[in-house]
């Protein structure tokens, strides 16, 4: 049963410049205060943690909607893990991923895409040198993940060392070729960017229509690549900013499997105009990075004592607050933002 908690009286001390977002109410303040996050913020990224249930796809899509009312200068993509989005946000764009195919194979960037496929599929040294080969080799021509299988398939053997790491590699590669994953990974050229540049709305990328986790965690990671890669060589969006939202983060931003290219780009993005809203239930299962490259963090009632350490650490929180945030109720969190002193909790409004 929940203890019958005092929520301390609240200063709002904040002092913010350009344009905000109101995303809700800040709770027993002295007089009436709207809780808010400067826009330019955001490109300095958010985290968005709390259990489950207790509100965190509902703030983020206040997040966006008010976002999208306020201001043209932002494009939005949501990467829906689980497939919630679609009723929340306003004049969304739905999309799923076989209307956004990735080209995962770039002849350009094998270096990054083996990396890539070490991270997601947890190759062993041994395989990462079967593909740097078979890459090397201007003798395979290449082009999909299904020329790569037929290649693994028929190498031939250089010692029984290379076979058991072929065959284990082949067995990794093989479910990105099983029937109705033709489209998702086989485009000749990818569609996102442009896609992202001419639309007026937010969009959504519904992953969960990729039913294995662990597909779509490479999917995901693919994408995210693309846009972080676009957006440092072409500085696509250093004027039109991007949010992108990054549902259930820890699948490529966890602390024992994170995706090396996501991971490092966390800091280096923002100067390119993109940025992210990473969402988690579970703050300590993610890579340091998360915690320390997002300016603005929003915490939902947190149950665990791992995540509450976490969080605490890494804000300086008060005890008073402290001690409150497992028992906030549905919708409230702790915001801590720049532009105000310290943090406070907040009551996040209805849709
Ligand atoms: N600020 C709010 N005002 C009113 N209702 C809310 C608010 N925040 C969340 N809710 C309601 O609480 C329920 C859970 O919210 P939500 O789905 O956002 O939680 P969650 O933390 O994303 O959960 P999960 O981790 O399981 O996805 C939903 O029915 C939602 O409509």
């Amino acid at each position: 049963m929940k203890p019958i908690i005092k929520y301390p009286r609240q200063e709002y001390l904040a002092r913010f410049s350009g344009e905000t977002i109101d995303i809700g109410e800040v709770i027993n303040s002295k007089i009436p205060v709207k809780a808010s996050i400067q826009v330019d913020t955001l490109t300095h990224h958010t985290l968005v943690v709390g259990s489950t249930g207790s509100g965190k796809t509902h703030t983020v899509s206040i997040i966006v909607n008010e976002l999208v009312r306020k201001t043209s200068k932002y494009k939005v993509l949501i990467i829906d893990w689980h497939g919630e989005y679609m009723k929340l946000i306003n004049r969304a764009e739905y999309l799923e991923p076989r209307r956004m195919p990735l080209n995962i194979i770039e002849h350009n960037n094998i270096y990054e895409f083996i990396e890539l496929l070490q991270d997601s599929l947890g190759l062993t040294p041994p395989q990462v040198y079967i593909l740097e080969k078979i890459f090397e080799n201007k003798k395979y021509m290449i082009n999909n993940i299904y020329d790569l299988r037929n290649v693994l398939e028929n190498i031939e053997d250089q010692g029984s060392w290379f076979r058991e790491s072929r065959l284990s590699l082949l067995r990794k590669i093989s479910p990105l070729t099983r029937d109705g994953l033709r489209e998702v990974f086989d485009a000749y050229k990818d569609k996102i960017i442009d896609y992202i540049n001419i639309c007026e709305n937010p969009i959504i990328i519904d992953a969960s229509r990729i039913q294995d986790p662990y597909i779509r965690r490479i999917y995901v990671s693919i994408l995210l690549k693309k846009i972080f890669k676009e957006a440092v060589k072409r500085k696509v969006w250093s004027r039109n900013k991007l949010l992108v939202v990054l549902e259930e983060a820890h699948n490529v931003l966890g602390r024992n499997n994170y995706i090396g290219i996501v991971a490092r780009m966390l800091s280096e993005i923002r100067k390119f105009g993109v940025g992210l809203v990473i969402v988690s239930q579970s703050p300590s299962q993610l890579v340091d990075e998360a915690m320390l490259n997002t300016n603005t963090k929003i915490i939902h009632s947190i149950k665990s004592l791992n995540d509450l350490e976490v969080i605490s650490k890494s804000l300086y929180l008060p005890l008073n607050i402290e001690k409150i945030i497992p028992y906030l109720d549905v919708g409230e969190a702790v915001l801590y933002t720049r532009g105000l002193k310290k943090p406070v909790i907040i009551k996040v409004k209805e849709i």
